[in-house]
């Protein structure tokens, strides 16, 4: 791309990327699941205040989630647009992506599990 930079161009893909994020959390189920639970992490490293280095990692765990989900959706729409019948080929991309969501939710779920479950032993 040649000439200067285009801030107004940049302004409107923000703003589709929010169209983008509100309508993954407004139609799509297992978006909204994840966000809950990412709400109630969220929640969790409030109550047992965990450290900076804590949040950085909470805070990536739940980037990668939220954007796989997101990547997963935009796959499976463009796959129902290409083919709306039944294929054997759709359903391995269909199940590729939904399997980087389920390996990405499983290392959230173990970091998770690793950062609260001490801290919620300590309660007793
Ligand atoms: N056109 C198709 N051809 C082959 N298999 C398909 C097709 N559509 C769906 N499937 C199979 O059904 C599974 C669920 O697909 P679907 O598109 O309903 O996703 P989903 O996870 O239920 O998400 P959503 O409810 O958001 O659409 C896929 O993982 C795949 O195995």
């Amino acid at each position: 791309m040649n000439g200067p930079i285009d801030f107004l161009k940049a302004a409107r893909s923000f703003r589709f990327a929010g169209v983008g994020i509100y309508n993954l959390f407004r139609y799509e189920n297992n978006a909204r699941i994840h966000l809950m639970a990412c709400i109630l992490v969220l929640m969790a490293g409030v109550f047992f205040d965990i450290s900076s280095v804590e949040w950085t990692i909470i805070i990536i765990q739940i980037a990668l989630v939220l954007a796989a989900e997101a990547f997963n959706t935009s796959i499976e729409k463009l796959a129902d647009l290409v083919m709306p019948d039944y294929h054997p080929v759709i359903k391995v991309v269909k199940d590729t992506a939904a399997a980087a969501v389920l390996l990405l939710a499983i290392s959230a779920v173990l970091v998770g599990l690793i950062i609260f479950v001490p801290k919620f032993l300590l309660l007793f």
